[in-house]
């Protein structure tokens, strides 16, 4: 059974962990400077608990660095004398920004370095991940697949658009949260009881994401816009507010952001 270790029981980090748990495929260990977060698991069998980050990565074949950019570097440096090619580890971070390059000049030289993207949705088994690695990290690229595999669809994609991902899929379910939020709150504004707009908007969106698995964006429009009805004059008004444009540059200083969090 392979050992995987996670550093970070956050957000990302707990919920990879929750769904690897489950399946009982794995040997699992998790590390976390927050004692609380690493209560979380004192039920699950198989997740061991470690408050070193070395231990934990002597303990795991496949350790996945889950704690935020800034906090990325000391992880490394701690972990660093448990890794290096003939150790039979490797090294996966999902941090947003933080490169390949980066991380190999943290650890010693020929530690297969993985970089994952994934998103919140994960924690529902319905994420997107993208994935890259280093040279050596290519032998264990199968293996790491398989451990996000569980948790949504895992694509490879080159590490120079990975800044580009994670502004696109990584930060994309709070753009769909606001874009919810906005059409609940324009529901309530035309008279709708606020409980009955939620329901229909949510309704709305998982119909939607359905929909678009099915067939593209434009055919889903057409299919719903009647000219010169109901939609056809609401997309005129929001394309008058500059709707899509403001899609255009959200999208864009995430990209710039995830650059400066790894310089
Ligand atoms: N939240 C999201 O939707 C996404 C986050 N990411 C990336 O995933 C990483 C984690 O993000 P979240 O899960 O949102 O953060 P989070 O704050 O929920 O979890 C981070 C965890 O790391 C722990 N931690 C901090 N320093 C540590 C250390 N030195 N050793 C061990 N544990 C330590 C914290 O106590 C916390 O439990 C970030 O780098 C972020 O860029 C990537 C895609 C989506
Ligand atoms: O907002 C952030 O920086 C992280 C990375 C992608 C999603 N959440």
């Amino acid at each position: 059974m392979r050992r995987v270790g996670v550093i970070g029981a956050g957000k990302i980090g707990g919920s990879l962990l929750r769904r690897l748990a489950e399946s009982g495929d794995f040997e699992l260990a998790v590390s976390d400077v927050h004692p609380e977060q690493l209560e979380r698991f004192r039920g699950y069998e198989r997740v061991r608990s470690f408050s070193s980050n070395r231990e934990l990565a002597e303990a795991s074949e496949i350790v996945i660095v889950a704690v935020k950019p800034w906090d990325v570097a000391g992880v490394l440096e701690e972990i660093s004398p448990a890794m290096g090619p003939s150790s039979g580890r490797s090294v996966t971070s999902v941090a947003a920004g933080v490169e390949i390059k980066s991380i190999e000049s943290r650890l010693p030289e020929g530690t297969p370095v993985l970089r994952v993207m994934p998103n919140v949705c994960a924690s529902v088994g319905l994420g997107a991940a993208v994935i890259t690695a280093n040279e050596p990290g290519r032998r264990v690229l199968p293996e790491v697949m398989d451990i996000f595999g569980r948790v949504g669809e895992v694509m490879e994609l080159p590490e120079r658009l990975f800044d580009a991902a994670t502004a696109l899929h990584g930060s994309g379910p709070a753009y769909v949260a606001l874009f919810a939020d906005a059409l609940v709150q324009a529901g309530v504004r035309e008279g709708l009881p606020r409980e009955v707009a939620r329901r229909l908007v949510v309704g709305t969106l998982a119909g939607t994401a359905v929909l678009l698995k099915e067939r593209s964006a434009h055919q889903v429009r057409d299919e719903v816009m009647t000219p010169g009805g109901t939609t056809a004059a609401a997309f005129v008004a929001m394309e008058k507010a500059g709707f899509v444009g403001a899609v255009y540059d959200g999208v864009n200083a995430a990209t710039r952001r995830a650059r400066e969090l790894g310089g």
